[in-house]
């Protein structure tokens, strides 16, 4: 038996709050060995994204290639990819390895507006990315780009939902922390024809930074411990609830301040 093991394709945060460092330190605070492929190294902190540095396509092939050769991980997540050149690598190495249980964090553009994603790279991730994954993760402003479909209420959510399941992926995380307006923060597991909604109070603070990679992160480590996907969907919801009810103040000048990676309360469910 195998120790549960995970794999991050994503950018580098300096700060520490997102991409990749967001999901090595879930991994490890969920029992998961953690590897990491990075795609970009971003200048970064709680105010703004300062800089992008997409690493060299090479740099990239040989990190998967050094993975592929050697891991087979439980689960993969993929973040920031920023060009359709990376993306096709990457779903090469998935191909290439039978890399299983793949979760795609869509991440186009930082809280801050920085593009994480080149937009001419969108298509390729729809084709040839999109296929090979079990579960998508967006925000609504990434679905609505993803669909077409303008998102104004839970009807045209679950119509976005269905339009990206029929894409070629079959289950899609519609995540509603874009939607201020509401008491409950809401996200919606949509397939073909079903949907579940996992709501959790709306909490009003400054630390969000990294919501949506934690929460991606959090649910690959429930997928490489073999849950289902329903199962692993609520236990990274409650592992980001946890994450933005209880924050750390690590400095006072931050504006988007980090999630709380070590902060749940049942840790016995969550292991
Ligand atoms: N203020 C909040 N209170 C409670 N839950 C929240 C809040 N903001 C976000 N969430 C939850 O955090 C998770 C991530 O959602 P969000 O929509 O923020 O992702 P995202 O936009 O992809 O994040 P990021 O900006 O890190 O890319 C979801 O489960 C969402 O419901
Ligand atoms: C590297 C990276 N990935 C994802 C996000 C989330 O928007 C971010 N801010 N930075």
């Amino acid at each position: 038996m195998f120790y549960p093991s995970a794999l991050s394709i994503a950018g580098s945060d300096c700060g520490g709050g997102a991409g990749i460092q967001a999901d090595l330190k879930t991994f490890q605070e969920l029992d998961i060995y953690g590897m990491s492929v990075i795609t970009a190294v971003t200048a970064q902190n709680t105010q703004e994204v300062k800089e992008v540095f997409p690493l060299p396509l090479q740099t990239v092939e040989a990190q998967l290639q050094a993975i592929g050769e050697d891991f087979t991980p439980a689960s993969t997540k993929t973040g920031m990819l920023y060009s359709a050149e990376i993306i096709q690598l990457v779903a090469s190495a998935i191909k290439c390895y039978a890399w299983p249980q793949i979760v795609i964090d869509p991440v186009m553009i930082s809280k801050s507006g920085a593009v994480l994603l080149q937009p001419s790279a969108m298509d390729t991730m729809l084709d040839i990315l999109l296929p090979l994954a079990c579960l998508i993760t967006p925000n609504i402003p990434e679905a609505e780009l993803i669909s077409g479909i303008e998102i104004v209420d839970v009807p045209s959510l679950y119509e976005a939902g269905q339009r990206i399941c029929s894409m070629g992926v079959p289950h899609v995380l519609l995540k509603g922390g874009h939607r201020e307006d509401s008491v409950e923060s809401t996200d919606y597991l949509i397939t073909r024809d079903t949907y579940l909604a996992l709501s959790s109070p709306r909490i009003h603070t400054r630390h969000t930074h990294g919501t949506g990679c934690t929460l991606s992160a959090a649910i690959t480590s429930g997928l490489a411990k073999g849950n289902s996907i329903e199962k692993a969907v609520s236990l990274g919801k409650k592992f980001i609830m946890n994450a933005i009810a209880y924050p750390i103040e690590v400095d006072s000048r931050h504006l988007y301040g980090p999630v709380n990676h070590w902060a749940y309360a049942d840790r016995g469910d969550m292991r």
